[in-house]
């Protein structure tokens, strides 16, 4: 099987030409650090992990440090990840204070018997897990201060904002496939709202016989669609890769007026990414090269090194 893998950015409106290309630089070397775990033997839970990570670290996305901002003005996270060969996943919500809530929902899914753990009980398990913890100031970038108050000084929150969700999907040589993602969440959201991102089948879904996906876009609106078991529902109903996104982002937006993006591989390692967003950067790397894209009806394709 030739590995593969795709990552996300998150859904954007309007990036300016300066930011988007940090993130066209972020994004494209999250998918080179990835692509590298797959081929020197990573698996695939390995691959988003790492994948993910490096974005969680990168301050231009919205996840780990870079993450948006609660109405308090702290960050509170959500991360899930999951593996394709026996279904185990873990997820973590409302953390605080740690690097990589993607570790440490790997961690959930490898070390407890549970799926899912919160808050206050999250933190005890990463200190009990040798997790360290950072001050949360580490998390808080400048452009996020700005943009809650922003949000704060704003008449009606527009639904469609400039954020930047991170998250991947892989398939490794032995046909295993997994997703991660990981999110700051929304902007000024309520202390201990949780989003879609850490709800398995809402924010991601991987199961070696159908493929893997991850989500990006309104929370809300997600969690009530399941976008991600319903994307590949379609998938198992005999649709392409293409037409199950569209599918399933249509009938989001159509019920709920909910935006978002997608980005799938299957277990025959064909990929897809779909969005209803303005912009979703996105890269995938395959058989030794690197497709990437921000807008609409951009790619580019390049030798990966
Ligand atoms: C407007 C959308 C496309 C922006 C998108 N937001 C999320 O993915 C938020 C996450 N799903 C949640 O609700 O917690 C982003 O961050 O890029």
């Amino acid at each position: 099987m030739n590995p593969v893998i795709v990552v996300h950015g998150g859904g954007a409106s309007s990036i300016s030409k300066d930011r988007k290309e940090r993130v066209r630089q972020g994004i494209i070397k999250a998918a080179e650090e990835g692509y590298r775990i797959l081929r020197d033997g990573g698996s695939a839970v390995d691959a988003v992990e790492g994948a993910v990570t490096f974005l969680e670290n990168h301050p231009e996305f919205n996840a780990g440090c870079g993450s948006v901002l609660n109405v308090n003005g702290d960050v509170e996270m959500d991360a899930s990840i999951m593996n394709g060969k026996d279904l185990s996943a873990g997820a973590v919500s409302a953390v605080r204070c740690i690097a990589n809530p993607i570790k440490l929902a790997r961690l959930v899914m490898e070390k407890t018997t549970h799926c899912f753990l919160t808050d206050q009980g999250a933190a005890k398990f990463a200190a009990a897990m040798g997790v360290p913890t950072i001050p949360k100031e580490q998390l808080v970038t400048e452009r996020n201060v700005k943009r809650l108050e922003k949000e704060k000084g704003a008449l009606k929150s527009d639904c469609q904002q400039d954020l930047g969700t991170v998250g991947a999907v892989a398939l490794d040589s032995k046909g295993n496939v997994a997703y991660a993602t990981s999110t700051g969440g929304i902007v000024n959201k309520m202390v201990g709202r949780v989003g879609d991102t850490p709800c398995i089948g809402s924010g991601g879904y991987a199961d070696n016989d159908i493929g893997a996906i991850s989500t990006t876009g309104h929370g809300e609106s997600i969690l009530k669609v399941n976008l991600a078991r319903l994307t590949l529902f379609h998938v198992e109903q005999g649709r392409t890769l293409e037409e199950a996104a569209d599918m399933a982002l249509g009938y989001m937006k159509s019920k709920l007026r909910g935006l978002g993006g997608v980005i799938l591989v299957s277990k025959a390692g064909d990929w897809a990414v779909k969005w209803t967003s303005t912009s979703m950067p996105w890269a995938a790397a395959k058989d030794g090269k690197l497709h990437s894209g921000i807008d609409l009806n951009e790619t580019s394709v390049a030798d990966l090194p």
